[in-house]
């Protein structure tokens, strides 16, 4: 059996190694992985090592091997010559040496610089650039396995069925994650004391100086304490339930985790000897497989590593891997998918050894100062198994029939053998994630699963070399992500609470999501060097330990099943308990003569059942339509694998977008079924006929009596309501139109008085200028003693001018041309006032008093002094008078008066000068 490397390719590695230590692609195999000198190659590279010191080693190797938890006290290790010769037959020490003890090789200063292995370039026998396997390549109904396909060679010999039957108890039994600690065995003394039948360990006293943390006399529970060399018992006591688990549906993840050289490597992978927990466990899965005759499997691997935050694809050709590193997505449901990463279908226990020495050669190594072969990166293999049962072979469980029966699929589902094409496979050599997959077919489901297996880098200190140092940054930094996120679920777990956990921090946590969230059956391996030198590190790996170990699970096993099929069997189930609800309904009269009281409301409450089962399958039955045709043509509900991943960005939206508002319109109509059916007549559905009848007259009679309510409503109540209103309205309709007219009336009225006002203005304004001009003339006039006094009474006698005469006659002959005015103005106003039909008390008035309190221009008297003259002969006032045209507006008034004057004084002055022009 190998699954790494051989070794008679390892010692020629080593020779090319050696001899061109800085020149990696310089090995014609392109793969310079440094030599690992403690580890023995063969026999014969072992001349050095003594008989005696051979049987000592074993010796003491059995003895480490009795330090197993109590469940494996029995275990004989099975060592073969070989093995023991290649661990235990070295001149001095056995193991590397560890982290606090880096025993650097004598004489030099620094070792011979050994970089990390590059990916192996690549060399047809062991990477074809497509392999035939790729998930994408194949048929998955042509590779599938099942008990009579796998040979017997593939399956272990060593199978214990005792053993087995209590794996099966243990595996599912507690939502808690399995934490084993494997103490790497030493030569040198250990400062750590297991006790192995309590599967505790603690901290000897005698070195309890050396740690760093945590309470040094504190014993350590754990649910194995494991010591030795030998991998078989290591991989039955922390593996095999996981591995079982993972063949019946769980997710399941085993890692191993602790510093570097503690033995990580070792555990998960071992070697030729001693196959480690990967080897072993495929083993397991086709010996699960043979002994499952029930079903068939889809077995599908991938491989690959996170070295420096970026995740390569172990399985695809270096310059592939290197051009595209793996991309972390978020799936449905809190899965994460992985993409592009190969996945290869395995078949047979040989194609997984080749899917195995593939990857592992692509891993990168590194001599650092504590391990020649040190793992630079966290390996994660993983391996998909989809199962589902084995047809029977009957026409019922053949595609063909299955095709005809399930319109739903239309065609488009994976078909079976003879050649068929799986839909989308056309030789498409990079699928989606995933790829196909095995479908749920002729009522039977599929079981899917994922079984990882981790590898973590080793936590480490500083190292000699820069690029080792730059890894070993990486590393610690997604070492303490995956310790801080551990100790937050374990505290969310302990103390019910819901704090973010930090998975995105790293690709490591952010890919372990999913099975650190709950779903999966976690084991982990915690490998300690017991060097006293390590006890800082072995303590913090402790610790680590513990914490994980309060982490919380839940792991649920993901199976799809075929809706087609679960819709008819839904349908006979409903034909049955039609049947059967009949059968009872038809002999209700007779029986309930027979039974009594009690066993009616028995009778009553199995037939309400009947009928509440009938109705839950109906709603199934639509429940499963719907999603189908929201699908179209899928037999897999809820499968994200389903997605046809040619299809462009802009179709995938649409699609969504379809599905979006489908589901929309669904729980519409869900809330309007919920409200109709709530607001149903409260009769139980298995009323009998009578009943209903009964419910339904009721209802009729309650409606014809709200009818007649309603009516005599109309009649009595609601007509003399309705009357009233109407008066009232009409009533109020009238004073509405009455005041508007009103309204407008007013508003016409005081439109025509702004109007007369501005023209008394312009009159009055002009009247001023006159009187102005007048008034200077009169002056002028008297100064020249030209002023005359006329006899009040003789109109015969000739003028006799007096001093002042003139200004006192133009002054009275103005007051009474004002009143004139004034009473004109009155007169205006009060005809237009009845035109307008002005009430007296109107606020609208803006005729006598309001007209009278906004002194006229007309009415303000010329103060005395500016007049000059307080005379007038009453004649010129009475032709004046007489010269008012009185139909009129008074502002034209003036202007006779003013022309009268004027021409008076002419005739008087005989058309003197200063006069003034008009
Ligand atoms: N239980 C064991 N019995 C015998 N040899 C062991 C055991 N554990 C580890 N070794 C040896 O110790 C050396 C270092 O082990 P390994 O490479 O597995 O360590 P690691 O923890 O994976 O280190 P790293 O993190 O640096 O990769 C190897 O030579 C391995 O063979």
């Amino acid at each position: 059996m190998l699954f790494l490397t051989p070794f008679s390719e390892t010692r020629v590695l080593k020779q090319v190694t050696m001899a061109v230590p800085s020149t990696p692609s310089g090995s014609k195999l392109g793969r310079p992985a440094p030599f690992t000198p403690r580890r023995p190659l063969s026999m014969a590279s072992t001349s050095s090592t003594s008989s005696t010191d051979l049987t000592a080693r074993i010796a003491r190797t059995n003895s480490n091997s009795s330090l197993l938890s109590s469940t494996h006290k029995k275990y004989k290790a099975p060592l073969s010559v070989e093995s023991r010769s290649k661990n235990f037959s070295k001149t001095k020490t056995v193991l590397a040496p560890v982290p606090g003890t880096p025993t650097k090789k004598e004489g030099t200063t620094s070792r011979p610089r050994t970089p990390v292995t590059p990916r192996r370039a690549d060399s047809p026998s062991l990477l074809p650039a497509a392999s035939e396997m790729d998930v994408s390549n194949v048929d998955p109904e042509q590779v599938l396995v099942d008990f009579q396909s796998v040979e017997p060679g593939d399956v272990s010999g060593e199978i214990d069925e005792a053993w087995l039957r209590a794996a099966e108890l243990d595996h599912g039994k507690e939502d808690k994650v399995m934490v084993s600690i494997r103490i790497r065995p030493t030569e040198l003394t250990s400062a750590w004391v297991p006790t192995l039948g309590s599967n505790t360990i603690k901290l000897d006293p005698a070195h309890a100086k050396n740690a760093s943390s945590g309470n040094p006399a504190a014993a350590f529970n754990f649910d194995a304490i494991l010591t030795g060399t030998p991998n078989k018992p290591i991989y039955t006591t922390v593996a095999r339930s996981h591995v079982q688990a993972a063949m019946e549906g769980y997710n399941a993840v085993i890692f191993a985790y602790g510093q570097t050289a503690s033995g990580k490597t070792f555990t998960l992978s071992g070697d030729d000897a001693e196959p480690g927990i990967i080897p072993r466990a495929m083993r397991d899965v086709f010996a699960f497989i043979r002994r499952t005759p029930t079903r068939e499997y889809l077995l599908r691997c991938s491989y690959l590593e996170i070295y420096n935050e970026a995740i390569h694809d172990l399985l695809a050709p270096p310059s592939m891997a290197a051009a595209n590193p793996v991309q972390i997505q978020g799936g449905s449901g809190g899965d994460v998918i992985l993409t592009p990463l190969r996945e290869e279908v395995v078949t047979s226990l040989k194609g997984v050894k080749e899917v195995l020495k593939r990857g592992e050669g692509n891993r990168r190594t590194a001599c650092t100062d504590w391990n020649d072969r040190s793992s630079r990166s966290h390996s994660v293999f993983r391996l998909v198994v989809e199962s589902r049962e084995r047809g029977s072979g009957t026409s019922s469980d053949d595609d063909d029939e299955v095709q005809t029966s399930s319109p739903a699929m239309n065609g488009r589902h994976t078909p079976g053998l003879n050649g068929r094409q799986t839909p989308g496979l056309n030789g498409r050599q990079t699928p989606g994630p995933g790829g196909p997959r095995l479908q749920a077919r002729g009522g039977r489901s599929v079981q899917t699963s994922v079984l990882s297996l981790i590898d973590l880098a080793g936590s480490e200190k500083a190292t000699s070399d820069k690029e080792r140092t730059r890894e070993g940054k990486y590393i610690n930094t997604s070492l303490l992500t995956l310790g801080t996120v551990i100790g937050t679920l374990a505290d969310n777990a302990a103390k019910n609470k819901s704090d973010h956990v930090p998975y995105r921090n790293s690709k490591l946590t952010r890919m372990l999501q999913p099975s650190l969230s709950g779903n999966a059956r976690i084991s982990v391996i915690c490998t300690i060097n017991p060097d006293v030198n390590a006890v800082a590190e072995s303590t913090s790996t402790l610790l680590f330990a513990k914490r994980i170990k309060n982490v919380q699970l839940h792991a649920q096993k993901k199976e799809v099943v075929d809706t087609e099929a679960l819709i008819e069997r839904y349908r006979r189930e409903i034909e049955d308990l039609k049947k059967r609800l009949a059968e009872r309904e038809a002999e209700v009269p007779v029986r309930s003569r027979r039974l009594s009281a009690r066993e009616q409301v028995d009778e009553s409450k199995a037939m309400k059942d009947l009928n509440g089962r009938i109705q839950q399958l109906t709603k199934l039955i639509l429940t499963s339509q719907t999603v189908d045709e929201v699908k179209g043509d899928d037999s897999r509900p809820a499968s994200p694998v389903k997605v046809d991943f040619d299809m462009s960005p802009y179709q995938l939206q649409q699609e969504l977008l379809a599905a979006r508002l489908q589901l929309e319109s669904q729980a519409t109509q869900i809330l309007s079924l919920e409200a109709a059916l709530t607001a149903r007549p409260p009769l139980d559905a298995n009323a009998p006929e009578s009943d209903k009848d009964k419910l339904i007259a009721e209802q009729s009679k309650t409606i014809r009596e709200l009818e007649i309510v309603v009516a005599g409503y109309e009649e009595n109540l609601g007509e003399p309501l309705r009357a009233v209103r109407e008066d009232v309205e009409k009533e109020w309709v009238e004073k509405y139109d009455e005041e508007v007219r009103k309204r407008e009336e007013k508003e016409r009225w005081a439109e025509v008085l702004v109007k007369e006002l501005d023209k008394e203005k312009k009159s009055r304004t002009k009247l001023e200028d006159e009187r102005r001009a007048l008034t200077a003339f009169v002056s002028k006039f008297d100064s020249l003693g030209l002023g005359l006094t006329l006899p009040p009474s003789s109109k015969l006698m000739p003028a006799k001018p007096t001093p002042g005469g003139a200004a006192a006659a133009f002054a009275e002959r103005q007051q009474a041309k004002q009143s004139l005015a004034s009473s004109y103005l009155a007169n205006v106003l009060a005809n237009r006032k009845s035109e307008f039909n002005i009430e007296a008390d109107s606020p609208m008035r803006l005729g006598g008093a309001e007209l009278k309190a906004q002194p006229s221009l007309l009415e303000q008297v010329m103060p005395e002094e500016e007049w000059g003259v307080t005379d007038m002969s009453f004649d010129e006032i009475e032709v004046e008078n007489q010269l008012l045209p009185m139909s009129e507006s008074p502002p034209r008034a003036p202007a006779p008066v003013k022309f009268f004057g004027v021409q008076k004084v002419r005739g008087v002055l005989g058309d003197k000068e200063n006069l003034p022009s008009v």
